[in-house]
């Protein structure tokens, strides 16, 4: 199982300051997607010079022109880019075949998926190398959370590694780590806590112990 850490709401000094304090404890750092509309792909660019040892992940959340997105991407040094579940097969086919080219790898977010179980079969068969269930911020303001989703996709994944993203925190980590994820991201639970270290160190070894 491994940690990415979200960074959303920063700029890219203060993202990489921030990345500076947790780097010991994240597998991936993920450039969200309002930086990358605030700062564009030099985000990307700027944490992978910063951090080689580290995956970037860009959450790009690609809705067309897969295959021209991820190459712009991986120009810009992503390890990983996110492509939408809701997206024509096309596009995810597109991502996926100039992911393959370029070393890279894909991660489906199925953010608003309608029949998350039906739609979760049908990408696996696209060759995608994640399926992640996400609650975005603006379910999670209504209270939803994406635990019962995380079974869902456990459930009909075969061939893809599953992920899961949505208001995690250190109090909530117990019962995602019990579904057994592949990638656990976490956001806000380790960006706004007052002592980011300690919180995702306890994170991670929550995570290695399993
Ligand atoms: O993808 C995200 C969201 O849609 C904003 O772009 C977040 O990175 C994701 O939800 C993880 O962040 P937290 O919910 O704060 O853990």
């Amino acid at each position: 199982m491994k940690l990415q850490l979200a960074l959303d709401l920063v700029n890219i000094p203060d993202g990489i300051a921030l990345v500076k304090e947790v780097e010991s404890y994240v597998d991936i750092v993920e450039i969200g997607t309002p930086i990358v509309i605030n700062e564009g792909l030099h985000a990307v660019k700027a944490m992978k010079d910063a951090f080689p040892h580290l995956e970037v992940l860009a959450d790009l959340k690609i809705m067309d022109a897969g295959g021209y997105e991820i190459m712009k991407a991986a120009e810009a040094g992503a390890d990983l880019v996110t492509v939408l579940g809701v997206s024509n097969d096309m596009t995810i086919k597109g991502a996926v075949e100039e992911a393959k080219k370029q070393s890279k790898q894909i991660l489906v977010d199925m953010i608003n998926v309608a029949d998350l179980e039906k739609r979760a079969r049908e990408v696996d068969a696209l060759g995608v190398d994640y399926i992640c269930v996400h609650t975005g911020y603006d379910q999670q303001a209504i209270g939803e959370n994406p635990f019962e989703d995380l079974l869902t996709i456990k459930r009909a994944v075969t061939n893809a590694k599953t992920a899961v993203a949505g208001g995690i925190k250190l109090e909530t980590l117990p019962e995602v780590i019990k579904a057994a994820p592949d990638l656990v991201i976490v956001g806000g639970g380790i960006t706004g806590a007052e002592d980011k270290a300690a919180v995702a160190s306890e994170i991670q070894r929550l995570i290695k112990q399993g």
